[in-house]
């Protein structure tokens, strides 16, 4: 296929990325990002975590496999904007279903290809993550200036709130899919989840309540379930101060806890911990981190641009007064804070995906880690 409909690229910086439109056609506003994995870019669309963000994928051929329904993570493609090098031509997959250009046509995503990923890519290292514009169809014809000032009129991914965005308008149970009765259940609060989440937790026999992000601890209370979960999702974690107080209030109460990704850094939160902006942040399938209790070294999925301010290598005490807390895990390509654990009550949360979709299934074990800890805390209330 030759294309002929030009599209641009447009960073507040004022570079330009001229290619070709790809998707479907219009004007796009977002978070520049780059994701360096191979695999996955349909997890990476329907993962509701990169609301807001436009997403430029550094390996270099994209959609040869395909889309299918199975290897959706929610019901839609959440990036504002896909920037990709070569587009592919053709569709070689068996589990396909149809090409990924149709699909992002039909979900309304307007991407741009044959940009030279790699500059673009370094450019977003150098400067950190920009805010940028897709621009395609009638919308590529307008005044260079006007396209930048729309890039730059566009607010900030730090301070955003975007939880009301991707979260579940009702709440909705997934029952366990293993043999016999439910080992447990749990409150999974829905922040952007995926659904490999939930899937982890039913498949190894906990039935999973999935609530909006507006819930409260008392209708949590009213579901009488043995562990509450906080998902990944998309935002600025500083914007969520009503889950970090619900969380707080769930935790003082003695409820198992586990988090990820931006649950993580709500944990952070209401442990009493600061959380901050990286210059570009880690978003891929090979992210290496330390387990600071066993010193192995995981090869993990991450997705994500705030991180959590806790002292590495020492056990702190959590300045809100939940007992004594410490880094469970470290990245080890800028050592930045991929894990905390508390010591005195039941939680832990982690920064990166061990659910993985896409991604390396090292870290899976932890699901099992937060089974044993809710049946543990399951067991010690049942005898009191
Ligand atoms: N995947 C996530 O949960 C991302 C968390 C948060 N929005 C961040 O960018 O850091």
């Amino acid at each position: 296929m030759i294309r002929t409909e030009p599209a641009v690229l447009v960073l507040e910086d004022g570079t330009r990325y001229e290619g070709f439109a790809y998707g479907a056609t219009g004007e796009r506003l977002g978070e520049v990002v780059f994701t360096t994995g191979m695999t996955g870019y349909q997890e990476t669309l329907s993962d509701p975590s990169y609301a807001g963000q436009i997403v430029v994928q550094t390996a270099p051929h994209i959609g040869n496999t395909g889309v299918n329904q199975q290897d959706m993570e929610s019901d839609k493609f959440w990036v504002a904007g896909y920037v990709v090098r070569d587009a592919s031509r053709v569709v070689s997959n068996f589990r396909a279903e149809g090409d990924l250009e149709s699909a992002l046509q039909a979900e309304g995503i307007v991407g741009i290809c044959d940009v030279d990923t790699r500059a673009l890519t370094r450019r977003i290292r150098n400067a950190g993550a920009m805010r940028g514009g897709v621009f395609s169809g009638e919308a590529y014809g307008q005044d260079a200036d006007a396209q930048l000032e729309k890039v730059k009129a566009q607010p900030s991914m730090a301070g955003q709130y975007l939880s009301d965005v991707v979260t579940t308008k009702e709440a909705y149970l997934l029952e366990h899919t293993t043999e016999g009765e439910a080992i447990g259940s749990v409150a999974l609060i829905d922040l952007g989840v995926k659904r490999a989440t939930p899937w982890n937790l039913t498949t190894r026999g906990f039935d999973v309540h999935v609530l909006p992000a507006d819930v409260t601890a008392e209708q949590v209370r009213a579901l009488d379930v043995d562990a509450v979960f906080y998902s990944n999702g998309p935002g600025d974690p500083q914007a969520n101060d009503a889950q970090v107080t619900l969380l707080q209030e769930l935790l003082r109460e003695g409820y198992p806890f586990m988090g990820i990704c931006f649950g993580n850094q709500l944990l952070g939160r209401a442990l009493g911990f600061g959380t901050y902006k990286l210059p570009f942040g880690h978003r891929g399938v090979n992210q290496p981190v330390r387990d600071t209790a066993t010193n192995r070294v995981e090869i993990t999925s991450q997705n994500h641009g705030f991180a959590v301010d806790v002292p590495l290598d020492e056990t702190v005490d959590s300045p809100t007064g939940f007992g004594r807390v410490e880094v469970s895990h470290i990245g080890l390509n800028d050592q930045v804070v991929e894990g905390i654990r508390c010591l005195d009550i039941p939680a832990f949360s982690v920064q990166f995906h061990p659910e993985a979709a896409s991604g390396p299934h090292d870290a899976a074990p932890l699901f099992d880690r937060f089974r044993d800890m809710v049946l543990e805390a399951s067991a010690k209330k049942s005898e009191k």
